[in-house]
């Protein structure tokens, strides 16, 4: 008989108990997992990406334990109006409209602008990534099912959830239903049997143009039900961690849990949040307008730097975003990558050498890595193992190292470093390497065809720009010197 993989125990903050617990999973040896993903209606900033490598860390760690992890996250392209009280301008057809575009072309635009700027960051594809518009059927049979059980009604052709109907309304973010309060419109608010109420399915006025056919005539549907819908389908009852930033723990979470729960379906077991990126101390927003596109930020910073800065805080950390994080970043980085490169170049030809010393001190290094990964994945921490082990790394490889003690090395930053913190992406340290030599080479070739021209050596100086030519570099002379260009 084989034995049952046995997994290490892992604590996480569990926002819906309030307190750091021991994860559990369902199935054995399986976990899976949904994060609230993008509504695609513009470019991501530095925000979305706190929230996206908190998440795909945590998702690596559990990989990294041997676990096999379906990892579900939703695209947001319907439903998600401007404000949060289920009025307003969809955020899609407001972009459209902007854009002069169908609001699937904007949907189709931003999504693939998403996942190139995470793709950059390392950031792992979800398993599977539904879309809200592919789903209308399975949002319109849980919404029946609602209105079968008691807990939602129609009306003026929208369905609303009735907040009073379920006791539970608030276990999540712990507000009281007396101290909550709504500010919706005063037509809405006259559709509503309470002003807390929130929508399931929205009528749609004539003009409005992403509708479809349902029980209550055509409309669209309200903007929480799409994640209980999408996570229930995909991950199924009871499901193991569902994750987002904080700012959704109300209404958008405290919603999804009501609403699939009181259809009868056990939702989430654990609930994580991420902390908000800051800048100047409030929270990076597109609507507050004091955001970063990563598609800017790359212009400054290298991605692998960028998410460097984002692992050196904790998940549940606010992480403010400025001059000096970036510094430090590149600073700290830069130590990482320097060592872990050395030491890449130095295995290729490594001797024999007594490395035992060296060999446990780096088991001690791993070791306080997954204690700090296993507590709540406190990336911080994980850091500053890796910051250990790169110290006497420097050390061994300043004073003698060997076969054994380099491969201890590279293995640890592979793993650690690379598969659970995702700070290295494959084939990254090569290009960047031949950039960097072809930069000196060409440097070199630059300083001859000086010298030619200095000696009046025109036809030796033509050939060398002739040569390179041909091989696709092109010498401009400008008044700094000689440049080289691709
Ligand atoms: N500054 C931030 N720090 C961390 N996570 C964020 C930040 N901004 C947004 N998120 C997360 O990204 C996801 C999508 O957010 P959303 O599209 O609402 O972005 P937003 O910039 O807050 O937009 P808006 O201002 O229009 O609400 C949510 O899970 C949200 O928690
Ligand atoms: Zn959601």
């Amino acid at each position: 008989m084989t034995q049952a993989p046995t997994f290490p125990d892992v604590y996480l903050y569990d926002t819906l108990q309030r307190r750091k617990v021991k994860f559990e999973a369902t199935s054995p040896g399986r976990i899976g997992m949904y994060l609230c993903g993008p509504t695609v209606y513009s470019d991501a900033h530095v925000g979305h990406a706190k929230k996206e490598v908190a998440f795909d860390v945590i998702r690596r760690y559990f990989m990294h334990l041997g676990y096999a992890v379906r990892y579900v996250s939703n695209i947001t392209d319907v439903g998600h109006l401007q404000n949060d009280s289920d009025d307003g301008e969809d955020k899609m057809l407001a972009r459209a409209r902007l854009e002069q575009l169908q609001p699937m072309e904007v949907a189709e635009k931003y999504f693939w602008s998403f996942m190139d700027d995470m793709g950059r960051l390392n950031v792992l594809r979800p398993s599977i990534q539904p879309r809200a518009t592919g789903h209308i059927g399975e949002q319109i049979a849980l919404v029946q099912e609602l209105i079968a059980r008691g807990h939602a009604y129609e009306s003026h052709g929208s369905v609303y959830f009735d907040v009073r109907s379920w006791p539970n309304y608030g276990v999540l973010s712990g507000r009281k239903l007396d101290d909550q309060e709504e500010g919706t419109r005063e037509e809405v608010r006259t559709e509503k049997r309470d002003p807390r109420d929130f929508a399931l399915w929205k009528n749609a006025e004539p003009g409005h143009i992403m509708r479809w056919d349902s029980p209550w005539g055509e409309g669209f549907p309200g903007w929480h039900i799409e994640c209980s819908a999408m996570s229930l389908k995909y991950l199924g009852e009871g499901f193991d961690i569902h994750g987002g930033g904080l700012d959704l723990q109300f209404p958008h979470h405290e919603a999804e849990i009501a609403q699939s729960e009181a259809a009868g379906h056990p939702f989430a077991r654990y609930w994580m949040h991420n902390n908000m990126l800051t800048i100047g101390g409030e929270k990076m927003s597109k609507s507050k307008g004091n955001f970063t596109t990563l598609q800017d930020l790359y212009r400054r910073l290298d991605p692998m730097t960028v998410r460097f800065l984002l692992v050196s805080s904790h998940y549940r950390s606010i992480t403010e975003f400025n001059d000096d994080a970036f510094v430090s970043a590149q600073n700290g980085y830069r130590r990482l990558t320097e060592a872990k490169g050395e030491v890449e170049r130095r295995l290729a030809s490594a001797a024999e050498h007594d490395d035992s010393a060296l060999v446990t001190r780096i088991g001690a290094h791993r070791d306080a890595f997954e204690a700090a990964m296993r507590d709540d994945f406190n990336t911080p921490e994980a850091v500053a193992a890796l910051f250990g082990l790169t110290r006497d790394v420097n050390a061994a490889l300043a004073a003698g190292i060997g076969r054994a003690g380099l491969q201890a090395a590279h293995d640890a930053y592979r793993e650690l470093g690379g598969d659970v913190l995702g700070l290295f992406m494959e084939g990254q340290s090569d290009t960047q390497d031949d950039a960097q030599m072809l930069d000196t080479l060409l440097e070199l070739v630059l300083q001859a065809r000086q010298n030619y021209r200095l000696n009046k050596q025109y036809a030796e100086s033509d050939a060398l720009r002739d040569r390179l030519a041909a091989v696709g570099l092109t010498i401009e002379d400008t008044r700094d010197g000689a440049r080289w260009k691709k």
